[in-house]
Parts: C-alpha cells; structure tokens; sequence
C-alpha cells in the first residue's frame, strides 16, 4: 500500500490541481483513459476543431445568396482528422509524460480504481493506495440505449466517431441534444447524408422554447430531421452497412447507413468507482452529492478530506464549469479553514452547430414562473439579427437574440441567442448578469460599435423598456 498527501482519479480537469504548492508532497494522479480526460480528447476542443472546417465547407449557400457562388470540390476527412489528433494527441502525451516523468513528487497511474474504502482505493491491477485528501474529478461517459445491435461495430458515440476511416456516405445520429447538433452539423457539411432520430417533437429541448423551435427548423433545412421518433433495432447487412428500423407517427420505416452515431446523454463514473464501498451520497442522477464547497457528502454530511468536481458532481455537464470547480477545489485543499464555494448561478453554454446557440439565466418558461412567484414584471423581446445594419450585410433570415428581464428594474433573468457567434455576442450579457448591470444601463451606458452584430443586443437592451432611457454616457 502506498500513502499519499492527495490522491487525484481523473487527468481532465483533476490534473490542473497539481500547483506548485504540492511541490515536494506525494502526489498520485490515476486515469485508466486518455491522459487528459474528455475535453482534449474526444470533446469540446476536436468538436470545435471539426466544426470550423464544417463551417468553411457548409457557407456555399449562404455565399450563393449573397452573389458568390462557391464550390467545395472536396472534403479531405483523412487529412483533417490527422492534422486535428496530431495536434491533441501530441498535447495529451506530452502532458502525461511530464506528470509520469518529470516531477519528482508526482506518481501516475494509468489504470482505473475504486474505492475499496472512504480514504482507500485499489487499482485495477491490484494496487492499494491511501490518501490524506482525494479529488474524484472522474468525469462522465456515454450512455447508450438499450436497443438490438448496439454494439455493432458501425455503432459509435461521440468517444469514437471523430476518428472513423473515412467519411461516413450515411450517418443516422440518435439524439437531439448537443452532441447531435454538433455532429449533425459537421457531418451534413461535409458532404453526408444525416438523419436525425429524435424522441421527442423537438432538438434542443432544454433550451429555451423559441431557441428550440426555431432551431429545429434550422437543423430540418440543413438534414433529415425525424422528429418523435425512435429508433427499435439495427442489424448489419451483407454489404457491411447497418439496417435501422425507426418508428415514427407514420409507423415503422427502415433506413440503410454506414454509420449510427449515439448521442443520448452521459452518464456520470460513480457507478465505476465503487463510491458505495466508501459510503458516498449519490444524487438521483448518479452525481456524486457535494456542497457548495465541492466537499464530497456521506450521510448528509462532508467526508474530511474528500472532494468532488466536474461531470462525476456537476449537474452541468460542461468544461468551463469543472474548470471553475477546480478552481475552487484547488483552493479548498491547501486552505482548509478558508474554504471557498463555487458559483452555479449564471452558467453559460453554447452549442456549436450551424446556426450556433448560446444562452444564459433563465428560459421563458422558467421566468414565468419565477416572475410569477417574485412578483416581477416579466418582458420578453426577440430581435432578430436581419434587424440590424451588420445583419442586412449577411442578409441574414435566422438569427435572433431573446432576452428576459424584469422591465421595473431592467435586470435580466435570461438571455438566449441563436445565429453567427452566438457565443461571442452573449458574454458581455453573461458579465452584465453577474455583476448586476441593468439592461438600460447597460443599453445606454456605453457606445456600440457600429454597424456591427453587437447591435442586434444593444437594440434588444433597448427593446426592453417602450420608456425613453437615460441618454447617458459616464462623463
Ligand atoms: C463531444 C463532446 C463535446 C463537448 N463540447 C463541449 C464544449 O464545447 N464546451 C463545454 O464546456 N463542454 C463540452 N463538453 C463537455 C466537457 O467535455 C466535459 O464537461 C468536461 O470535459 C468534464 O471534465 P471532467 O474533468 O469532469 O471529466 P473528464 O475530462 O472526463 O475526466 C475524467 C477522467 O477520469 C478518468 N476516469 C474515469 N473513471 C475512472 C476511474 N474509475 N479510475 C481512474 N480514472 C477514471 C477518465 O478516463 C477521464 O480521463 C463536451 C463533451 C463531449 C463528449
Ligand atoms: N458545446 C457544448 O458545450 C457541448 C457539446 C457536446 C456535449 N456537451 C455536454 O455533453 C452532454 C452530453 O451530450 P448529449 O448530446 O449526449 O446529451 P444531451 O443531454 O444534450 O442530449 C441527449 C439527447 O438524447 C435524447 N435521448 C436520451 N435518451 C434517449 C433514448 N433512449 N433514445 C433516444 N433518444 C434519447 C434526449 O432526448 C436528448 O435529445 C451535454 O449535456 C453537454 O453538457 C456540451
């Protein structure tokens, strides 16, 4: 048995805790994967780095309505999946020689542990190790459906799909959710033909209801939406292709692909950590239950010593927000009499497709209920991009900025954008919504540049309140 000052299970946003301060204590890090976790490797980052070719080979229309007619001759999926994991692959090894090799205090294991006790862990290969303080930063995985033919091998999740052989000629993508839209997205401009089978009546159905309506209808024009749908079983044909038989309100249908992509949740690694031996409370979920400190709860109270951050605890599912967590955890461990707690209050997120989504706060049924309840005056405006001057450049006929807010004081409760760099247009709401801007203030307060996109917010600010506004800059 081996003892150490922390032990830390997962090198995704776990491996950012081994700071200078633990210089010269025993530190183990332990990931049975892919050193440096979801994000590098089969997440956020190679998404974005298949989406942005995506959208270079998927503005053809668009060009051709503006008068430039473009073709895309090629789609070289072998050279763009070599030049995207050549970079992160050479980045996650570096990183996991530099943790193996190179500090002295520092001891990887590349294996997958449980717990075999609440301070003690045993790797798969038999090896007990014991901890003052342990992270569990252990992440989340994919689920996959219960249907026949699952584990055909043409079946993939998003762990498997960004490095196929070749581009898929037909793709159906279980899911209506991030992962599908994403991929729906890169796969149909690259040249595929995607059917998407989706459950219910509608894509992106946490998001708020305009955002989820109107992108559904975006997502149909680009590929085969099949909405309240589902799909009962697939079988491999002789040609090595998969048979898919989907049920939909016309009744039962079949569908001959190359490849299925399954994108129907992820679940948190609890279950394969034994967290059970270790008398670890567990959220409905499967979430590991912390507080607001990150402290890891056993019986309603924290476990000394133990804690817990990203997609193993988080109820958002997102890089920025087990950043965050870390963060926090980060301080937690060296000042144990300081702790600080993390914020869950204005998480953002944005999803990558074509058109892109961002949003923050509140949907608008959410904040009818919260209005409702508070007593607020609810006002809700839509401003769509083709309002402005910059959106009449792209000619644009989708895009749009929802804002929620309480029209007495201005302040906002949510905010939702759907169209070119949605994600860049919502951070300055995010900043407004955290550190308590009203939107007349922040409408009028400042100069917009113009004729910029920015417009299409500073004209939704305005839109919020029919009363004439402060006319004033700060002097
Ligand atoms: C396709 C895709 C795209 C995404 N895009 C975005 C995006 O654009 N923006 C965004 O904010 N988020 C995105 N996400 C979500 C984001 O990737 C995750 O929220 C984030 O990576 C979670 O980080 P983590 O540190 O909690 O876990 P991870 O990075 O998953 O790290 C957990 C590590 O623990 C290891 N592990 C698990 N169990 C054990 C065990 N028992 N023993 C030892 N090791 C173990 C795993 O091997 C893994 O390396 C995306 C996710 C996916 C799948
Ligand atoms: N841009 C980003 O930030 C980004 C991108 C990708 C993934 N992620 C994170 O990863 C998480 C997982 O992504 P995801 O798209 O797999 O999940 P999701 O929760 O976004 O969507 C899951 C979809 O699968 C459907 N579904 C669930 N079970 C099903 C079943 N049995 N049969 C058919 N459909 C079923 C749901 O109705 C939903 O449409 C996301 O919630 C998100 O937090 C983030």
């Amino acid at each position: 048995m081996t003892h150490y000052d922390l032990a830390i299970i997962g090198s995704g946003s776990g491996n950012s805790l081994i700071t200078p301060e633990w210089d010269g204590r025993k530190v183990a890090v332990i990931d049975g994967g892919t050193f440096g976790g979801t994000c590098l490797n089969v997440g956020c980052i190679p998404t974005k780095m298949f989406v942005y070719p995506a959208q270079l080979a998927g503005s053809t229309e668009e060009a051709a309505r503006l008068g430039v007619d473009l073709r895309v001759d090629s789609v070289r999926w072998e050279e763009i999946r070599d030049r995207i994991f050549g970079r992160i692959d050479a980045i996650s090894e570096g990183g996991r020689r530099y943790r193996a090799e190179q500090l002295e205090n520092v001891t990887l294991y590349s294996e997958y542990v449980r717990f075999t006790g609440s301070r003690r862990l045993e790797t798969a290969s038999g090896q007990e190790i014991t901890a003052d303080q342990i992270v569990i930063a252990a992440g989340s995985r994919p689920v996959l459906p219960d249907i026949p033919g699952i584990d055909l091998p043409q079946v993939h999740t998003s762990d498997t799909v960004m490095r196929v052989e070749k581009l898929p000629g037909r793709i159906l993508i279980l899911g209506g959710g991030y992962i599908a839209a994403e991929f729906g997205f890169v796969f149909s401009a690259f040249g595929s033909q995607v059917t998407m089978a989706v459950r219910s009546g509608a894509l992106l159905r946490a998001q708020d209801e305009t955002v989820s309506e109107r992108f559904t209808a975006a997502a149909a024009a680009q590929w085969d939406v099949r909405l309240n749908h589902t799909v009962d079983s697939l079988a491999e044909n002789a040609d090595g292709s998969v048979r898919a038989v989907l049920s939909g309100p016309a009744g039962p249908a079949e569908l001959d692909v190359d490849l299925v992509l399954v994108a129907t949740g992820r679940t948190p690694n609890t279950d394969r950590l034994d967290v059970q031996a270790a008398g670890f409370d567990v959220e409905e979920d499967g979430r590991l239950a912390v507080d607001e400190y990150q402290r890891v709860h056993s019986a309603g109270q924290p476990v000394p010593g133990i804690w817990a951050l990203g997609d193993v605890s988080s109820e958002h599912q997102l890089k920025h927000v087990a950043n965050h967590e870390a963060r926090v955890v980060s301080h937690n461990l060296l000042h144990p009499n300081e702790l600080q707690a993390s914020s869950h209050r204005f998480v953002p997120a944005a999803v990558f497709s074509q058109p892109q989504v961002a949003s923050v706060g509140l949907t608008e049924a959410q904040a009818r209920d919260y209005a409702a309840e508070e007593g607020l005056d609810l006002v809700t405006v839509v401003q769509d991009y083709g309002s402005t001057a910059y959106g009449w450049a792209m000619e644009d006929t989708t895009g749009f900025v929802k804002l929620l807010a309480d029209r007495s004081s201005g302040r906002l409760l949510g905010a939702h954008i759907m169209g070119h760099e949605a994600s860049m247009l919502l951070q300055p709401l995010v900043q407004a919504m955290v550190f308590g801007l009203d939107a007349y203030t922040m409408a009028r307060g400042q100069y917009w540049i113009h004729p910029a996109l920015t417009e299409v917010v500073e004209n939704a600010l305005l839109s919020l309140n029919s009363k004439p506004q402060s006319t004033g800059l700060q002097p």
